[in-house]
């Protein structure tokens, strides 16, 4: 696959274009098990793993100039400003090498959504939601362990209500699209993965 930063189609008057790239956004609530199953899916089904969240922590410890900018707003569980986020995950499509794309932890809300489609014109082809109860993915998030600064219970229920009010609304927009596949996400590792491989194993419809 060659550049992705704006992914077109055969046109009507028959100009060959590039073919877009297959992308499923990933989403689910903090905590909800998003990365943890996309590293399952990578290993069966070929996908390249993109987390928004790596991409802007990867960021931060670059040096980049809008470093303290992204650590500040992950510190208080605040969305990034689309333009920021959209160009890290075209870089990083674009050096994959790779034309599908488990896209994780983003569109966070409808900006980020129209802002994705506008300027790479692409639609996902579908979006898996992890569906998890809060008590659930706050006990996971205190016993990650991974050093993140937002894994303390002060950010966490930032970023829980950030979820609500800014996230649902996105996956709600798919859902009336037809879009949402929704996984019950409170169940142990490889039951949960047992229903994704589900979904990738069916025929989804393709982006565009
Ligand atoms: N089904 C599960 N049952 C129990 N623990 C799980 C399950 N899935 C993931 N975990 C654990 O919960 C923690 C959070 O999982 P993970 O990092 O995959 O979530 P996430 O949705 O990517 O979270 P975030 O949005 O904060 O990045 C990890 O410690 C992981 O090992
Ligand atoms: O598209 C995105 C993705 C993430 N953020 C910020 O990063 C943190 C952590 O994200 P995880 O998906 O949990 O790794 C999130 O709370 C946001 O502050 C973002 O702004 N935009
Ligand atoms: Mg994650």
């Amino acid at each position: 696959m060659g550049t992705v930063v704006e992914a077109t189609n055969q046109g009507e008057n028959g100009n060959v274009t590039e073919q877009k790239p297959t992308v499923v956004f990933v989403l689910g609530g903090p905590g909800s098990g998003k990365g943890t199953q996309c590293a399952n899916i990578v290993e069966n089904f070929g996908y390249t793993h993109l987390s928004a969240g790596d991409l802007l922590r990867a960021e931060i410890k670059s040096g980049s100039e809008n470093g303290t900018m992204i650590q500040n707003m992950i510190k208080e569980g605040k969305i990034v400003p689309s333009e920021v986020t959209i160009k890290l995950l075209q870089k990083a499509m674009q050096e994959s090498g790779n034309d599908k794309f488990l896209i994780d932890g983003f569109p966070r809300n409808e900006e980020n959504r129209a802002a994705f489609e506008e300027v790479t014109k692409i639609e996902p082809a579908f979006v898996l939601y992890f569906d998890c109860p809060d008590e659930e993915m706050e006990r996971r998030l205190l016993n990650r362990n991974q050093g993140r600064e937002d894994d303390n219970i002060e950010t966490i229920r930032k970023r829980f209500k950030v979820f609500m009010d800014s996230s649902l609304p996105v996956i709600n927009y798919y859902d009336a699209k037809g879009k949402v596949r929704k996984i019950e996400a409170a169940r142990p590792i490889n039951e949960v993965f047992e229903s994704v491989k589900a979904i990738f194993s069916t025929k989804n419809e393709k982006a565009d």
